[in-house]
């Protein structure tokens, strides 16, 4: 139903330059049908040729954010992207605990394309230990799934037992998202019961500032309009395949995945 009424929810920081972030999360939520909504945790200075500064929001307004959209208007389905450092991990677990939102997509986001570090290495701990048990589906790339799991991923099956394993967090999914491996762009998903591969060509495009962001942000999107979680990751992986092949130059770096492709 896309009548822009359902209200979707992203918790992560802002790219300046629209192709990631906060930014990416709203266009897919807009793109889809959805009501977006957004709790700012950091705001980054950066374009398609990198990320130049971070500031980090307080505790208190990233809090106050949580408290007065769920008190007003409770999202169907949350997303949670950058959150860099331990104590905005810790605020953001508690607060969300009042409301235990049924559908939560956890990007663990680690590190830009770019290459810059958007998670502080001491928050580590506090995603595995708090955020990553309370999701609904974790939606890691193979590095970021390395760092959680310290397994060496390298082929769908590593791919497959390192899910596992992350499973044992208490989380209900893993997609684990096979972009950086070789080949055709395989992702996989992983619940206790299920193993689903979800293939689409790789597609040689410069232009993919924003891929993680969207595909996460497409997923709860599609939770929130009552897809099944299988059904919701397929209608996904088909978006941002078609976002990708539809990307386009913008800036002098790596630009935008085409978020309105179909508009
Ligand atoms: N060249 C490509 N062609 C087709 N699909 C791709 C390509 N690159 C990535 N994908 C797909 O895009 C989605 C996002 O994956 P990716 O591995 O890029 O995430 P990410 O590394 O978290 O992104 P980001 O750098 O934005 O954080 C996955 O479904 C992946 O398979
Ligand atoms: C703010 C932000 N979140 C996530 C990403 C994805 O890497 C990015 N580049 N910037």
């Amino acid at each position: 139903m896309r009548n822009y009424k359902i209200p979707t929810l992203t918790i992560a920081g802002s790219d300046s330059s629209g192709g990631a972030g906060i930014q990416a999360d709203i266009k897919t939520f807009s793109a889809l049908g959805t009501y977006g909504m957004s709790v700012i945790t950091a705001i980054t200075a950066q374009n398609t040729q990198g990320v130049f500064l971070v500031e980090e929001l307080s505790n208190e307004i990233i809090k106050k954010q949580i408290e007065v959209i769920f008190d007003d208007i409770p999202p169907k389905a949350v997303k949670i992207g950058m959150v860099s450092s331990p104590q905005i991990i810790k605020e953001i677990v508690d607060t969300l605990k009042k409301y235990n939102p049924k559908y939560l997509v956890v990007d663990p986001v680690m590190i830009s394309k770019s290459g810059y570090s958007l998670l502080k290495p001491e928050a580590k701990m506090n995603l595995i230990k708090y955020l990553i048990p309370m999701a609904y589906i974790l939606t890691p790339n193979t590095l970021e799934a390395e760092e959680i799991t310290g397994m060496h991923i390298d082929n769908l099956n590593d791919m497959k037992i390192a899910g596992q394993k992350i499973l044992e967090l208490g989380l209900k999914y893993v997609l684990m998202k096979g972009g950086h491996l070789k080949g055709d762009a395989v992702d996989v998903l992983i619940g206790k019961d299920t193993f689903e591969i979800y293939k689409q060509e790789r597609l040689d495009k410069k232009n993919t500032h924003g891929t993680g962001c969207t595909l996460s942000s497409a997923i709860t999107a599609h939770l929130a309009l009552g897809y099944s979680v299988e059904k919701a990751i397929d209608l996904s992986k088909k978006y941002i395949t078609e976002t990708i092949r539809n990307s386009f130059d913008m800036g002098k770096g790596v630009g935008p995945v085409n978020h309105f492709y179909s508009f």
